[in-house]
């Protein structure tokens, strides 16, 4: 009988009760026992869910209350000792404050997972750190899962990917921990073996990148290691890209086991086989774990057949081509979508289901196939393409992709235009979305409040926002992006080309969800998409409003995106939208105008190999976006949670007169790049972490300030927040940004001085 074994499963739940949870503990209405009680139910659902769409082995250990990275820290005490030692007076306090701040404690710095919009938090390790087993949550998890009646395989991150995701705060090299760290994780797979555990999975999707000799021999030892101490037999996982140099390492390691990802590489499939010992067990990953669309069962069918008549049938597994984690949980709800577009959509479930029909087409009954195929190929030959838009795009030139005049000239002029003081000060976009917001919004969705009852409202938040900007000294102001759900899911809305979902959620960090819409078909602007906020929030200050629009490949990013063309070409039809609006935006009187890109890096393909042409359209597609508008005009962007060390000369290339970027969480690690590379264009490095309560001193944002000043000429720095503020409060808000201002107007003194 074929076997479909998963990876993982999403852990928010459908309707996001981990959220709701979370954030009544947090907010001190569920007490802990209440948060854990609500988190077993959930996994108990979600096995039974994933055994009732057709799974015959499930992961458990998937769960996370905040992050599984930080899990991972927790298990194996790999954290700052300010944290650890809370820990034994209370230690799920101690477990959300290295994830969120609070009680005095600095949250540990987060970062994108890989090319998701799934963020983790970096454990923090040091020379001669010391491993071993705190508490015993994957042997907990295994043995719940095991008394409610499923089968599982407790996953866990396997110790080398653990230890590349974790950066050293003494610039020690990680690696140097493996054998401490080994010998941790074998205490662990003694415990899953007494537990019962047949099999483990271990998680090492750092294979999939470009590694040096020194990270293969960590592998071989960290496995060698393993290989020799009593435990379950070891699937090893790898997914988001191929193995390719890495192949002979992931088929000669000692394990038992190997996960391949053949939805992002079919093309290793022939050297897996090929190479793959006899004694291994093949998962192999058919549907795709990133992205919505149905998947081509046929062909799925055609490799997983090739692969049983080599290895034999119970050495071949059928599995997504990673965790479910990236995918919302069941499309079956999503009445409001157009029915051929629903009925093209595989959510978590729905790829168990497809798994499932596979496995039996193996097993001999290909009943249920026809059936599940069939709106894909009605999908694939329906017309998505519409002929306006692909004028529009076949008539660009080179020379709209460049702004009229070098970034010198251009900032003379802007200087003069809006008389800006030294060290201006701004805020990214977003001001609180508070339950008042929030529920306005779901009263107009329901028809409870009226469009201009709701719009009213609005306005009323808009002005508050600008009074407030107003009497702290702020100097570019924003309108504070009141009217949006999210930062892509809005301006969706607004486009011809994507649908949304009304459940759809995935989890970005913690209790944060995001509903990526989905792009099913030719992108176009019906109308202006922002003009009449910005415009009526400028009309309420003299000071310059920043119009605010996401950027194209940020849109692209956060989307689920068609999968019948290249996504450089979905990319430009957005890109063609927003400088239609960015046009506007300039033709309705905004002097600046912001187009966020933080997702530029984290489009970033895995391999170096990869990245100059994805760099190269990303760039075109936001310079195709921004350039169209005069010298006066000045265009910022905004990016955050990422590294941009390896990118800087791509945002360089953007040729945005002013870029802000989160660093405040690295100490300003992160401006290092910008300062080696001798970064011409303004830089507003950000000066505080807005992810979490605490409010900071002006005093160490001075700090911060001062240090960038030392490496940056003083015409170039602008002072603001590492991100937006849509998840923090009001009070906190104001009394960060009043110290902000405080700050920049001390810095200014000093250079007065000088
Ligand atoms: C900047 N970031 C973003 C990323 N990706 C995006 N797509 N968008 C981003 O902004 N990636 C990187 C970072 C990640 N950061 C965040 C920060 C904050 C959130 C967040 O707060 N998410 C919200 C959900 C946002 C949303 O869609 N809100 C809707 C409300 C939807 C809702 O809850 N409806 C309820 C009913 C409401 C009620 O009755 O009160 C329901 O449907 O049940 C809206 O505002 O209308 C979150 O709550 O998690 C995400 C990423
Ligand atoms: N303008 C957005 C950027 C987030 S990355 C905001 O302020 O929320
Ligand atoms: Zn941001």
């Amino acid at each position: 009988m074929s076997r479909v074994t998963l990876l993982g499963f999403p852990r928010i739940g459908r309707r996001r009760e981990l959220k709701t949870a979370l954030e009544s503990h947090w907010s001190g209405d569920l007490d802990a026992a209440g948060l854990l009680e609500a988190a077993r139910a959930l996994r108990r659902n979600h096995w039974q869910l994933q055994r009732d769409a057709g799974a015959d082995v499930v992961a458990a250990n998937d769960f996370s209350l905040y992050d599984h990275v930080l899990d991972t820290a927790w298990l194996f005490g790999a954290l700052p000792h300010v944290h650890l030692e809370s820990a034994s007076s209370d230690p799920l306090a101690a477990y959300f404050a290295s994830a969120r701040g609070g009680s005095g404690r600095r949250a540990l710095e987060m970062t994108k997972w890989f090319d998701t919009n799934y963020h983790y938090l970096v454990p923090e390790l040091r020379r001669g750190q010391a491993f071993a087993l705190h508490g015993d949550k994957p042997v907990a998890e295994f043995r719940e899962a095991l008394a409610a009646g499923f089968a599982a395989r407790p996953v866990l991150l396997g110790p080398v990917s653990f230890l590349l995701l974790a950066k050293t705060v003494d610039g020690s090299p990680a690696l140097d921990l493996v054998d401490d760290l080994v010998a941790a994780y074998a205490d662990l797979l003694a415990r899953l073996h007494e537990a019962g555990a047949e099999w483990v999975q271990l998680d090492e999707p750092c294979l999939v990148l470009d590694l040096d000799d020194r990270t293969r021999a960590a592998y071989r030892r960290a496995y060698d290691a393993l290989a020799s101490a009593k435990g379950p037999k070891r699937l090893l996982t790898s997914y988001f890209g191929a193995l390719g140099d890495q192949l002979p390492l992931a088929t000669t390691l000692p394990v038992d086991g190997l996960h391949v990802d053949l939805v992002r590489a079919p093309q290793q499939f022939d050297a897996v086989l090929r190479d793959l010992p006899d004694d291994r067990t093949l998962s192999l990953g058919l549907v795709d774990g990133r992205n919505v669309w149905r998947a081509d069962l046929r062909e799925a069918l055609a490799l997983a057949r090739r692969a049983v008549e080599q290895r034999g049938e119970d050495a071949c597994w059928l599995a997504p081509s990673c965790s479910l984690l990236h995918v919302p949980i069941d499309s079956a709800g999503e009445t409001t979508l157009e029915p051929a577009i629903r009925d093209s959509l595989a959510f978590a479930r729905q790829k168990i289901e497809e798994l499932r029909v596979l496995a039996d087409a193996l097993d001999g009954d290909d009943a249920a196939l026809a059936a599940v195929e069939a709106p894909r190929i009605a999908r694939a030959t329906s017309a998505l393409g519409r002929a306006d838009v692909r004028d529009r795009l076949a008539a660009v030139t080179p020379d709209m992709l460049d702004r009229r005049s070098p970034y010198a000239l251009r900032r003379a002029r802007q200087h003069t235009a809006l008389d800006l003081p030294l060290f201006p000060t701004t805020t990214i976009g977003s001001f609180p979305q508070t339950e008042e917001v929030r529920k306005a919004r779901a009263a107009h969705r329901a028809g409870r409040l009226t469009a201009a009852d709701y719009r009213r409202f609005l306005e009323e938040q808009t002005r508050r926002a600008v009074r407030e900007q107003e009497e702290l000294g702020i100097d570019v102001l924003v309108h504070g992006e009141f009217e949006r759900n999210d930062m892509v899911e809005y301006f969706g809305e607004q486009l011809d080309g994507f649908a949304f979902t009304k459940q759809g959620w995935v989890q970005s960090y913690g209790s944060r969800c995001v509903k990526p819409p989905i792009i099913h078909a030719d992108v176009a602007r019906r109308r202006p998409m922002t003009v009449e906020w910005s415009c009526y929030a400028q009309g309420l200050t003299p000071r310059p409003m920043k119009g605010m629009l996401t950027g194209p490949v940020t849109i692209l990013q956060w989307s689920f995106v068609r999968d019948d063309q290249p996504r450089s070409e979905t990319c430009r039809q957005i890109a063609l939208a927003l400088r239609d609006e960015v046009l506007d935006l300039e033709a309705s009187g905004i002097r600046v105008i912001q187009i966020d890109e933080p997702a530029l890096r984290e489009g970033l393909p895995l391999r170096s190999a990869d990245r100059a042409t994805y760099l190269g359209w990303a760039v075109d597609c936001f310079r195709l976006a921004a350039a169209g508008v005069r010298d006066e005009t000045q265009v910022h962007t905004h990016m955050c949670y990422a590294e941009f060390n390896d990118i800087i000369e791509a945002v360089a290339a953007m040729d945005a007169d002013v870029v802000s970027i989160e660093t405040s969480r690295s100490r300003m690690e992160l401006l290092d790049a910008f300062v080696g590379y001798r970064y011409p264009n303004a830089i507003g490095p950000g000066v505080y972490d807005i992810h979490s309560p605490h409010v900071p001193a002006s005093a160490d944002m001075l700090a911060l300030l001062r240090k960038a000043r030392a490496h940056l000429d003083p015409a170039q720095l602008w002072v603001n927040p590492d991100c937006g503020l849509k998840t923090r409060g009001w009070p906190e808000v104001r009394a960060a940004l009043a110290a902000m201002v405080v700050a920049a107007r001390e810095l200014r003194a000093i250079e007065r001085a000088a």
